[in-house]
């Protein structure tokens, strides 16, 4: 604005002219002293403090200039002003241990920010009071704008080293704003310090670095200021407004400012920074989609610092990350800012999303469709909400499995990383992101090693074949998890992100995520070490809902052939209706009875199929009534396969099961007296199928010595007949009597387990069913032919609430 430039320009002109006239006008006055002060030489001082004034008033707005205390005269005085960090650096030549200098200090560091751009940062030393001359300016300090001072010589190396780093990078071109170096004190310095303080002094006005600095015996290129019971204000560097010996007044401190006024000014300058140093979320979005080439790696832009804008990688430095932080830390928030900023970078054939949550950690399902809004994030492959360990390891295997399948192309290339692989097959990228991670973890028992195992085979390889993971956790413990399970996992996390309360997440030794607030995040891409932070803020992906609306749209729009995510909704209940193979069901000999959705990759139906190999019946186990709504469920997938079959529904528990099993069955039998059912299982024992035993609740059956051969009698010949028995027994112990102990084992192989522990199943399915934990909502599938055992969410009754 020429106005106010002009303006400006004529304050320091008649501010260096009255200076200069001054020094005349003193030099009258003093070598009149034995008479008396002239007159006239009295009135033309008065004129000038006046001018003086005036020039100060404009220049106090001005950046470049602080006043630094009050010029007195013969009649009045007028407030200094002194061209830092405008023109030159300032030097004090006593230290904050006076009380005045560090109120000075205080002051014109204050001003100083006040009149800078809201990104300029300082670096603290104080060796003489250990920080206590800064110590009331702290919310500047919780706002990362000044560093925790330095209060000891080591402290006082490292600063001047940040200052030379800071300078480099500016003398190269790579910017980084301006930086204050404000030394309240410092410890006597040697030789080799000292030069280096004056080379940071020399350095230039295009290095942005200005030094206050109290107590240092010289600063080159410095306004001087010697304290004594007054301040003398020494001549400037190239003496640019006329001060060519300096000022001939002395000057007076300035009373010292409240802490009050310290506090709330302090906090007004470091809100500003921090509004100044936020990021919209749509600044996270590129204005095109999915332009950038992963072959290289993966970079999105999270948020912005002191130097700038921030970008996190996925590469072969940082190919997996550790995120920490407390409940409530903005652990969602920043993952949804990478998940979407990384998304509208690449395209979803060029990086892959696999989204897992355990319980009460981040909820995924904003990138899953859902009945009010049938958009999905196309890069999303699976997505598991509140999921089980069972299904976390199975994703993982999954991921395991690919990489093996990526080293089969790659050979076959002759290749040896990813990048390279990119050139012959365009394969993406695939980001796994696992909330609450130490969940896999917890049990010490075969799952809880397999995940171990194959989570640091992904963390050792991933990099070589394009597959990153990204850890978190809201706990110490669940951190110190990774740590304590695997040493050789942990280091493989280059990129640590402390969220506010994070503790573990840095080196011990590291205090950078300290004083942490919501928005707030330390980012370290070296292991967590003190000294490579960046202390940034991130915006809120769900405070711009336009922004994200549109994108979530754009990209769906686009998504080709990408299909929608299998979504895995750990809570949630599953009906044989909406499992999708029910629908696909046709007139089929041998029958697939399906009983549940498998917990693993492929969420398909979990099913046994029954044909005339002996052992092929089904026996439902446990207690928990949910036992008769999958009997019902098995019921009706059979009667879709076998519609002309004989079906004998034994209902002798929970009628509304039996009700639904009935449906869709053309001419059942049903039978409710447990003697009826004791003389049908007698009369099936011989018969020629096909037909079926539908029971529900058969430990109400009281079978005689001949009644129990008969029933071991069907099931050891049944099957080769065409004849099956389904059949919910509450009690292990009685199902056991029923098929003959030991010895009739083999004869029942299909085994679904409800709420029987662990311990308990040994017995009869041996020792790998010891780790069996029952629980609401799922199932253990067992099949003694086939080996397996299986982990499902049982079907439930369709019209259960
Ligand atoms: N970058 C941000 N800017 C402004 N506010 C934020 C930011 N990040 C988070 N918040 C606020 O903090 C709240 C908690 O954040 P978030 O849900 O991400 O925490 P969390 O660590 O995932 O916690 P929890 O797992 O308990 O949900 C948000 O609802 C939001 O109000």
């Amino acid at each position: 604005m020429p106005g106010l430039r002009a303006t400006f320009d004529q304050a320091v002109t008649r501010h260096l002219s009255a200076v200069a006239r001054l020094a005349a006008t003193r030099a009258v006055l003093d070598t009149t002293s034995e008479t008396g002060p002239a007159p006239e030489a009295v009135a033309a001082e008065t004129v000038l403090g006046q001018r003086l004034r005036a020039a100060a008033d404009t220049l106090r707005r001005e950046p470049g200039w602080v006043r630094i205390g009050e010029g007195r005269l013969h009649e009045g005085g007028f407030p200094v002003m002194v061209p830092f960090p405008g023109h030159a650096h300032l030097r004090l030549s006593a230290d904050a241990g006076d009380p005045r200098v560090a109120g000075l200090v205080r002051s014109v560091l204050l001003q100083t920010l006040a009149t800078r751009p809201p990104g300029t940062r300082v670096l603290a030393v104080d060796t003489e009071t250990v920080g206590a001359a800064f110590a009331p300016l702290r919310p500047l300090m919780d706002a990362g704008v000044l560093a925790a001072p330095a209060t000891d010589q080591s402290g006082f190396t490292a600063a001047l080293a940040a200052a030379e780093g800071h300078v480099k990078a500016n003398l190269l071109g790579d910017g980084g704003g301006e930086l204050l170096l404000v030394i309240a004190s410092a410890p006597a310095l040697p030789g080799a310090l000292a030069d280096r303080l004056a080379a940071l002094a020399r350095s230039g006005s295009g290095s942005g670095l200005r030094i206050l600095a109290a107590g240092v015996p010289e600063l080159p290129d410095s306004v001087d200021v010697t304290v004594g019971d007054v301040m003398r204000v020494g001549n400037p560097p190239n003496a640019p407004f006329g001060m060519r010996d300096g000022l001939a007044v002395p000057v007076v401190f300035d009373p010292p400012q409240p802490t009050d006024y310290l506090t709330a000014e302090s906090q007004r300058l470091a809100d500003r920074a921090r509004a100044a140093a936020e990021l919209g979320f749509a600044d996270l979005i590129p204005p095109d989609l999915w332009r950038e080439d992963p072959a290289d790696g993966l970079a999105t832009v999270i948020g912005r610092d002191a130097q700038g804008v921030v970008s996190l990688r996925f590469d072969d430095e940082t190919p997996h990350w550790l995120i920490g932080g407390r409940t409530g830390g903005g652990k969602t928030v920043f993952l949804l800012d990478v998940l979407y900023g990384l998304a509208a970078r690449y395209a979803p054939q060029d990086l892959a999303l696999y989204l897992l949550d355990f319980k009460e950690g981040v909820s995924f399902t904003e990138f899953t469709p859902q009945p009010s809004d049938p958009t999905y994030i196309p890069h999303a492959k699976a997505v598991g909400v509140e999921s089980d360990r069972e299904y976390g390891v199975a994703i993982l295997r999954e991921l395991d499995a690919e990489m093996t399948r990526r080293s089969v192309v790659m050979k076959r290339h002759g290749v040896a990383r990813y990048g390279q692989l990119r050139v012959h097959e365009r394969l993406p990228r695939i980001v796994c992101f696992i909330d609450e991670f130490q969940v896999l973890f917890a049990g010490n028992d075969r799952l809880a090693r397999e995940a171990v195992a194959v989570l640091e085979n992904l963390a050792r390889k991933g990099r070589s074949y394009g597959v990153h993971l990204v850890l978190a956790s809201q706990t110490t413990s669940g951190i110190e998890a990774l740590y304590t399970k695997r040493d050789s996992i942990f280091g493989q996390f280059g990129m640590r992100v402390a969220l506010p309360g994070a503790t573990s997440v840095l080196d011990g030794r590291n205090t950078a995520a300290q004083n942490l607030r919501t928005g707030e995040a330390v980012i370290n891409v070296d292991g967590g070490v003190a000294g490579r932070d960046r202390r940034i803020r991130f915006p809120n992906a769900h405070a711009d809902t336009m922004t994200l609306f549109r994108l979530r749209h754009d990209m769906w729009e686009r998504r080709g052939e990408a299909p929608a995510p299998t979504v895995f909704y750990g809570y949630a209940e599953v009906t044989l209706e909406e499992q999708p193979e029910y629908g696909a069901l046709v007139a089929s000999d041998p029958p697939e009875v399906l009983l549940g959705r498998r917990v693993d990759a492929s969420l398909r139906a979990a099913s046994v199929r029954l044909d005339r190999t002996p052992g092929r019946h089904v026996a439902v186990l446990g207690s928990d009534r949910a036992g008769a709504q999958t009997l019902a469920a098995a019921a009706r997938s059979l009667a879709r396969q076998q519609p002309t079959a004989r079906y004998v529904i034994a209902g002798l528990a929970e009628p509304g099961a039996v009700e639904s099993a009935l449906a869709g069955m053309a001419a059942p039998e049903r039978l409710t007296d447990p003697d009826a059912v004791a003389r049908v299982i007698s009369e099936l024992a011989d018969h020629d199928g096909p037909a079926y035993l539908i029971g529900f609740g058969l430990d109400l059956v009281t079978l005689d010595r001949t009644g129990q051969a008969d029933l071991r009698r069907l099931l050891r010949r049944g099957p080769g007949n065409g004849v099956h028995l389904l059949g919910w027994w509450r009690s292990l112990r009685r199902f056991m009597e029923d098929i003959g102990g030991t010895s009739g084992r083999e004869d029942v192989a299909c085994n679904l387990v409800l709420n029987i522990p662990g311990d308990e199943l040994m017995n009869h399915f041996g020792q790998s069913a010891a780790d069996w934990r029952p629980r609401p909502g799922r199932a253990l599938l067992l099949d003694r032919q086939a080996g397996t055992q299986d982990l499902l969410v049982p079907f439930t009754a369709p019209d259960r609430t």
